[in-house]
């Protein structure tokens, strides 16, 4: 797959949502009514965090759950995306880019959204022709207004920000005409996916999906 063609695959994702759930799940049991909860809450693209040893086995089993599209995230080697795309991964997503991951995702036909934080680090993959990036950790890299600045000479690149992005601040990205959607861990945390609280959690993701975006 070439760069613009999993740019135009990413874009497609990113605009399915307001917002992509980060995903660090440690219990496999835990998958199904996870997926199940936040599709049900209405936001059906999701990004399993290779961070947990079930990771793998988790995006297994959440391709089962109907209306959701699962992908894998912090994809840094060439083994990760081996591994994610064995597992059912639809799309990948990176905290940064190297020409290794990047020729690796291309070879295995899998899309990613590949992670910049600084103008020089979009530039080169907006190069490569990857005009759909991930915005990371945005809000320590200067958050919406950082965004907005590197808005101004590259409007072509749109972005996902994520890295810090909660209800509270995901307004100011989405009101950015650089921005997509917004990638961020609230809306399934850790004590509610622990305590098996499914009914939270769509509710968070309901909340989420209501976001207005321009
Ligand atoms: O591991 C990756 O590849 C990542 O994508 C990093 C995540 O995007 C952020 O860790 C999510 O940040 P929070 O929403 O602040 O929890």
């Amino acid at each position: 797959m070439t760069p613009e063609a999993a740019s135009i695959e990413s874009e497609k994702l990113c605009r399915m949502a307001p917002v992509i759930p980060v995903l660090v799940v440690d219990d496999v049991a835990h998958a199904g009514p996870l997926a199940a909860a936040l599709v049900a809450g209405g936001l059906p693209v999701l990004e399993v965090t290779l961070r947990t040893p079930a990771a793998l086995e988790v995006i297994r089993a959440m391709s089962e759950i109907e209306g959701g599209i699962v992908g894998a995230g912090t994809l840094v080697t060439p083994d990760d995306v081996k591994k994610a795309v064995e597992a059912g991964a639809k799309f990948g997503v990176s905290p940064g880019a190297t020409d290794r991951l990047l020729d690796a995702c291309e070879e295995a036909d899998l899309p990613l959204l590949p992670g910049a934080a600084t103008a020089t680090e979009a530039l080169r993959l907006l190069e490569r022709g990857y005009t759909v990036q991930k915005f990371f950790p945005a809000e320590a890299s200067g958050g919406a207004p950082a965004l907005k600045a590197i808005g101004a000479p590259l409007p072509q690149i749109r972005f996902c920000p994520t890295g810090g992005v909660s209800l509270k601040n995901a307004g100011d990205y989405l009101g950015l005409a650089n921005t997509l959607c917004v990638g961020g861990s609230w809306v399934a945390p850790k004590d509610k996916v622990q305590a098996g609280d499914w009914a939270a959690i769509e509710a968070l993701a309901a909340e989420a999906a209501a976001l207005p975006r321009d």
